[in-house]
């Protein structure tokens, strides 16, 4: 009896071994395309939001699409070493292949004073702790989270009869936002510069530096120039006046940006780019990137490349931002598409230059 019912359990619970790992594998992938969890917000709703604002240009970026490759290097001077252990913040000089472009997915927009400026950089240290980063010319970002950030794509997206954002839709967007009032009003006050070179690129996002000792520090940080600021006056008779100015400023001298590491407050926002930090928190210079080369991103040395934000060497850590997630997970879908398409050829395309070693002698 006892030898029967011993069976009998057991075969009970063999069939159910059969029958729940798949069930459980068929649920794990109903879970991961998001069909159990409509409201999720996943990469390719992101992906989707963005493209309604674009339409589609098969092969380009997502968002930054109109953009050109820079190559040249960073020179560590072991200012944040103490902070984090990162290779290329020691002592030395570490190649770089980057990219500026012009926030917003069209990748044949015209040039103009109130566009979003961006510098993406890969530094590769000898020991492939890379780290790679995509920042931005304004003080603090529009949104403090990835669904604030799509539903302000979906907000903003052009009218089909205007072919500009519907004023009404915006203002709904405004009025049920009110705590991103204190950043669109920062954004909206920057000072413009005169072109890419004279221009300061933010992180924007907060990390985390890590010290040998484990210590960890918030921070942010920008590229800020080197070389003097100008006004911007604007170039209304030419459409790409801006990275047709860069590509002449790098063929005359190369281009020097100091990294200045800041350092979180008490009381800093450490997960909320919408926020920004007090001028009087520490700041550290850590370093100057140079670049000397400027080219085509048609078979160009940064095309290949996503800027995922949390590609980071040892020393340096994700903050609990959770835009940062969010943007690693958009940047690789975007990646993926763009990857497999074909793309026209894009709005400026520069030969791959560097300047004469005249112009860099005049320089140092
Ligand atoms: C949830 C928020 C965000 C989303 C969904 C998003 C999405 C994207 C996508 C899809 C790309 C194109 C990536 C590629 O094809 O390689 C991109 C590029 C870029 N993003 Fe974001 N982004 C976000 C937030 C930010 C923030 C906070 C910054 C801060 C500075 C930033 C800076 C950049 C830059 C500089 C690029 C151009 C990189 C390049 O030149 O290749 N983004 N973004």
């Amino acid at each position: 009896m006892t030898t029967n019912t011993h069976t009998l359990s057991g075969s009970i619970l063999r069939w159910l071994g059969v029958i729940a790992l798949p069930f459980f594998l068929m649920l794990l992938f109903l879970w991961a395309g998001g069909w159990l969890t409509p409201y999720r917000l996943t990469q390719v709703a992101m992906l989707d939001a963005l493209q309604k604002g674009s339409g589609m240009h098969p092969g380009f970026r997502r968002n930054h699409a109109k953009g050109v490759c820079i190559t040249g290097w960073f020179e560590g001077n072991g200012n944040a070493s103490s902070l984090s252990m990162a290779t290329v913040l020691q002592k030395g000089r570490v190649p770089v292949v980057g990219r500026f472009a012009l926030a917003g997915g069209l990748p044949y927009q015209a040039d103009a004073p109130e566009k979003v400026r961006s510098m993406a950089l890969r530094l590769m240290p000898s020991d492939r702790q890379e780290w790679r980063m995509g920042i931005n010319d304004i003080p603090v970002f529009p949104v403090g989270t990835p669904q604030e950030f799509h539903d302000l794509q979906l907000a903003s997206r052009p009218d089909l009869t205007t072919g500009k954002p519907d004023p009404a839709r915006m203002q709904v967007f405004r009025t049920s936002h009110p705590w991103l009032q204190t950043a669109r009003a920062q954004i909206g006050r920057r000072p413009v510069s005169s072109g890419f070179a004279d221009d300061t690129y933010r992180s924007l996002d907060s990390f985390l530096f890590v010290a040998e000792d484990g210590t960890k520090t918030a921070v942010r940080w920008a590229m800020v120039p080197v070389q003097p600021v100008m006004p911007e006056i604007g170039h209304a008779n030419d459409h790409d006046y801006l990275f047709h100015k860069v590509i002449e400023d790098i063929h005359t001298h190369p281009l020097q940006w100091r990294l200045m590491v800041t350092l979180a407050g008490s009381g800093d926002a450490i997960d909320n780019p919408s926020k920004g930090w007090p001028q009087d928190d520490r700041q550290i210079n850590a370093g100057t990137l140079t670049l000397t080369g400027i080219g085509s991103e048609e078979n160009g040395p940064c095309t290949g490349i996503t800027f995922d934000p949390l590609v980071l060497p040892e020393g340096i850590m994700p903050s609990g931002d959770p835009i940062l997630q969010a943007r690693s997970a958009a940047y690789m879908r975007s990646f993926y598409l763009r990857s497999g398409e074909r793309p026209t050829a894009p709005a400026v395309s520069p030969e791959m230059t560097v300047p004469s070693a005249n112009a860099r002698d005049k320089k140092s």
